[in-house]
């Protein structure tokens, strides 16, 4: 099945090469505005498929989306040191009207899946440019802080991460909200794992990882300018379960009518993800703290996308 990403930069050719080493898809097609990056990147991850899955790779124009599945859309600018996501808004802005505009014009029945930030904005601005169903946009949403969350957890607990049952919800950005009452470690309860284990999670390691896990992106670009293998290897696994129809349950952003009394907001909450792109909410049990925090995050999110015209 045929993927194509319009942005071959750091992101959108991260997401190629982990779909190519998990072997996502038969074909992925890359698009960008500079038409020598998409060529030299293609042919530098077409240099992996040997050692890899059978996978085609290249860089093309628009016209090589017909009957592409699913578009990655990673086009556009990043966050420069001392810049948060919001800061992006205006300018990816920009550069969406004419991007969606393309995909639509060539792969309509595609499930669209948003990476540019602030990753929740534009998934309200892709839905209202692209006219689709709500469900068939997708933001990466907060897929990428649930995996720096469990991660941490796990180092913290000597666990796997993949046994941490744990979601960062709200907004993919400074607002977003790791979920503490409803955390579990196998299926026992995430403090009473801990205490067992002799790891105790008092309120300042708590406060210390949800705080890591906020600035994870700020560490990583001052650190290395950009971050990319993390969101390229989560846009991987979305789009595996897109294509494989696996109805997988990931923290993705989707457009909703109304959350926490604001309404067309997209932010993440657990989804159903399959063949139809986002089809169902899941709303978790939220102590009062935490309930709060997702009101306000949603409120940051509302401000901006009401700030936009269409
Ligand atoms: N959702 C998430 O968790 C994450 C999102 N990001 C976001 O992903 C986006 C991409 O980041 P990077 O790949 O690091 O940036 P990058 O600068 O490496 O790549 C962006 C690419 O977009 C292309 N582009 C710009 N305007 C275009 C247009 N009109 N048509 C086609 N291509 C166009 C550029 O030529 C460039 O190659 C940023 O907005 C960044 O903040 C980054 C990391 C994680
Ligand atoms: C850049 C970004 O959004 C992240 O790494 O979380």
């Amino acid at each position: 099945m045929k993927v194509g990403i319009v942005g071959a930069g750091q992101v959108g050719s991260s997401a190629a090469y982990a779909m190519a080493l998990m072997g996502v898809g038969t074909e992925i097609v890359l698009i960008d505005r500079d038409a020598d990056l998409a060529e030299a990147q293609a042919q530098d991850i077409a240099h992996a498929i040997p050692f890899a899955e059978p996978v085609i790779v290249r860089a093309a124009g628009y016209d090589s989306l017909t009957e592409a599945a699913v578009v990655i859309i990673a086009a556009g600018v990043s966050q420069k040191p001392g810049e948060s996501r919001l800061d992006l808004l205006d300018r990816n802005v920009a550069v969406f009207r004419e991007v969606v505009g393309s995909v639509m014009t060539h792969a309509p029945d595609a499930i669209l899946l948003v990476a540019s930030n602030p990753v929740d904005v534009m998934t309200f601005a892709t839905w209202k440019l692209s006219g689709l169903a709500a469900e068939r946009v997708v933001g990466s949403g907060t897929i990428l802080d649930t995996a720096r969350f469990r991660s941490l957890l796990g180092a913290h607990l000597g666990i796997a991460p993949q046994s941490v049952h744990a979601y960062v919800l709200g907004e993919h950005g400074d607002s977003e909200v790791s979920i503490w009452s409803s955390a579990t470690a196998g299926n026992v309860p995430i403090t009473s794992f801990a205490d067992q284990v002799g790891r105790p999670l008092g309120p300042e390691i708590r406060e210390e990882i949800g705080q890591n896990v906020r600035d994870a992106a700020y560490t990583i670009i001052a650190g290395k300018g950009a971050t990319y293998y993390g969101i390229g290897a989560g846009l991987a696994r979305i789009v595996r379960a897109i294509l494989d129809d696996e109805k997988a349950v990931f923290s993705v952003s989707v457009t909703m009518p109304e959350i926490c009394g604001f309404s067309e907001v997209a932010l993440s909450l657990p989804r159903i993800v399959g063949k139809d792109g986002a089809i169902a909410d899941l709303m978790p049990a939220l102590d009062e703290g935490e309930r709060e925090a997702l009101t306000a995050s949603a409120k940051v999110i509302s401000d901006l996308s009401t700030s936009l015209t269409f």
